[in-house]
């Protein structure tokens, strides 16, 4: 029987060990052999007579068609030894990174058979050394090995090659009891439970039932034509510190000893930690000597914030946010980054703070997707309202525009919809009508930077500085998105900040030079805000830039003639 070529996916599965093949012995299950062979003995993965028929070679299985006009054809690589993953190092990930790459042209998808206690590990570790990945690869293992009557391997092993098989989602992923997670967004959760894994802090990629359903919008794009690059150089000095209540600082400076380069610092909450001067003092002295320490929380959901005192006593003494990223995804990327040869510091800093491989989700990132969806929406109603007045009643459809437009104009602000915002003023809108927490169009053109929107808003003679809820103004939003024409548009326009808005700036100030995020900083001077003033705890912003040693941000004050600080105020005892 012939085979027809363009109705093949071909996938490597590289088996390393782990649960799924384990077999019993003196009453403890250790890596066992010849997956493939025991595969070959299961219908449900291998299609004997018709492997047979197109002359596959021996170690060569294909699963039943999942649909009528595709095969999926794999080949199972049976690493040597095979492992328990406690036992897997960065060593052995590369090792497998390497693999994918030496066959990368062969196959159109990977699956890597792992055990499940450090694949969450195992998958943050590939999603960084594997860059401009264009295919899938797919871990899954098992909680029960496969030969047992109830177990939970076959179902996750097919899950995965079925996903690498018949969707191309060029990623590192987990497949784990019917649901797809991005590689460096799962944690471990159960030791028992069939469901051992999640994605607290984004949805699953895939989730498959009756039906398969796939978050297309979640999946990474690809862009550009950059050929795979495998980061084989890791930095295996890096380590994972949790903190607990009281935890010595005696302890803390033992653990951050040289060799180790970088450390991630599992914090309480929202990214906090004991205030004490001495811990603090160690964290600092470590940092300065060039320690990499990046903050995640302990929780399993949520993220580092700079909600609290205590929170922004860890920033000041020089770690990194490490945002919603898990664990596992920070500590691979610390490895990623300290790995990467002739970089300065500040450049490791500036890359950890970037999300890489969607490993975190940056606090503006949400918003921007809403807004595409919105803008569709905003400019089909807009469209319906114009054309649906001819179809009824002159006074009805009045009604209906004098209720709907001030929404509408609203939304086309959030959107940058120029088109819309003009189709509205033609239709007689207010465009000062605020939203339920105060906001008018021009707050929301500001806030997302729609310059077009703003002129035109100005131009119709919209309050330049009215206040919403919460007593801010169109001019701190667009300071807050870093949008330097709007700025420059509503300076011009006499905007000025409030004696409120300049009072809470302080600590926002502080925040910014922690982050060296000097864009932040000149949005703030160019609205005309002291950089010189003092945050919730006394200091500047030069104060802290100086203390997490960010010399660009050190000298962009300077410029923008800010004096150098007075010793810096550290918290009573
Ligand atoms: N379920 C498992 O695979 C656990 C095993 N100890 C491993 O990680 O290799």
């Amino acid at each position: 029987m012939a085979r027809a070529a363009g109705s093949e996916r071909r996938l490597l599965a590289v088996y390393t060990g782990g649960t799924i093949g384990m077999r019993s012995e003196d009453g403890v299950l250790v890596p066992g052999r010849g997956l493939a062979a025991v595969l070959k003995t299961l219908p449900m993965f291998h299609d004997e007579a018709y492997a047979r028929a197109c002359g596959l070679p021996e170690d060569t299985l294909m699963l039943p068609p999942a649909s009528s006009d595709q095969r999926i054809i794999y080949t199972v690589l049976e690493c040597q030894p095979l492992l328990d993953s406690s036992d897997m190092t960065i060593t052995e990930w590369v090792q497998i990174a390497q693999i994918i790459e030496r066959h990368y042209e062969q196959y159109q998808g990977f699956v890597i058979i792992h055990g499940t206690d450090t694949m969450a590990f195992a998958a943050s570790v590939l999603s960084f050394v594997l860059e401009n990945l264009r295919k899938p690869v797919i871990l899954t293992g098992a909680q029960v090995p496969i030969h047992a009557l109830w177990n939970d391997g076959r179902d996750n092993l097919l899950g995965a090659l079925l996903m690498a098989g018949q969707y191309v989602i060029p990623e590192v992923c987990l497949f784990f009891q019917n649901q797809l997670f991005r590689g460096n967004r799962a944690t471990k959760v159960d030791a028992r439970k069939f469901a051992a894994f999640c994605s607290p802090n984004l949805p699953a990629l895939a989730t498959v039932g009756a039906d398969i359903t796939i978050n297309r919008e979640l999946v990474r794009k690809v862009g550009g034509k950059d050929p795979l690059a495998v980061h084989s150089c890791m930095e295996r000095d890096v380590g994972l510190l949790r903190l607990y209540p009281g935890i010595p600082a005696s302890l803390v400076r033992a653990f951050l000893q040289p060799p180790l380069k970088g450390v991630v610092m599992e914090t309480f909450g929202s990214g906090n930690g004991p205030t004490k001067p001495d811990l603090l003092q160690e964290l600092r002295v470590a940092a300065k000597r060039g320690l990499i320490i990046v903050n995640c929380t302990h929780c399993l959901q949520g993220a580092v914030t700079s909600d609290y005192a205590s929170g922004m006593a860890m920033a000041g003494a020089g770690i990194i946010s490490g945002f919603d990223m898990t664990s596992e995804a920070a500590l691979a990327k610390l490895s990623y980054v300290l790995g990467h040869a002739g970089l300065s510091l500040e450049d490791r800093k500036k890359l950890l703070v970037k999300d890489l491989r969607g490993e975190m989700t940056l606090p503006m990132a949400a918003d921007r997707q809403s807004s595409l969806q919105d803008s569709i929406l905003g400019r089909r109603v807009a469209w319906l309202l114009s054309l649906g007045g001819s179809q009824v009643l002159p006074e009805e459809a009045d009604a209906v525009r004098a209720s709907l437009t001030p929404s509408l104009a609203l939304a086309a602000a959030h959107t940058g919809d120029l088109e819309a915002l003009q189709v509205l003023m033609e239709l007689g809108s207010d465009l000062s009508l605020q939203d339920p927490i105060g906001q008018t169009p021009l707050h929301l053109a500001a806030r997302r930077g729609h310059t077009g929107l703003v002129t035109m808003l100005l131009r119709r003679g919209v309050d330049v500085n009215s206040r919403d809820e919460d007593g801010h103004s169109p001019l701190l939003l667009a300071v807050r998105g870093r949008h330097q024409g709007v700025i420059g548009l509503l300076r011009e326009a006499g905007a000025c900040l409030s004696s409120q808005e300049l009072e809470d700036a302080g600590t926002e100030l502080c925040r910014l030079a922690f982050r060296a995020d000097s864009e932040g900083l000149q949005a703030w001077w160019q609205a005309g805000a002291d950089l010189g003033q003092q945050g919730y705890d006394g200091r500047s912003a030069l104060h802290v830039a100086e203390a997490t040693g960010n010399l660009e941000v050190v000298a962009l004050l300077q410029r923008l003639g800010i004096q150098a600080p007075g010793p810096e105020i550290l918290p009573d005892v």
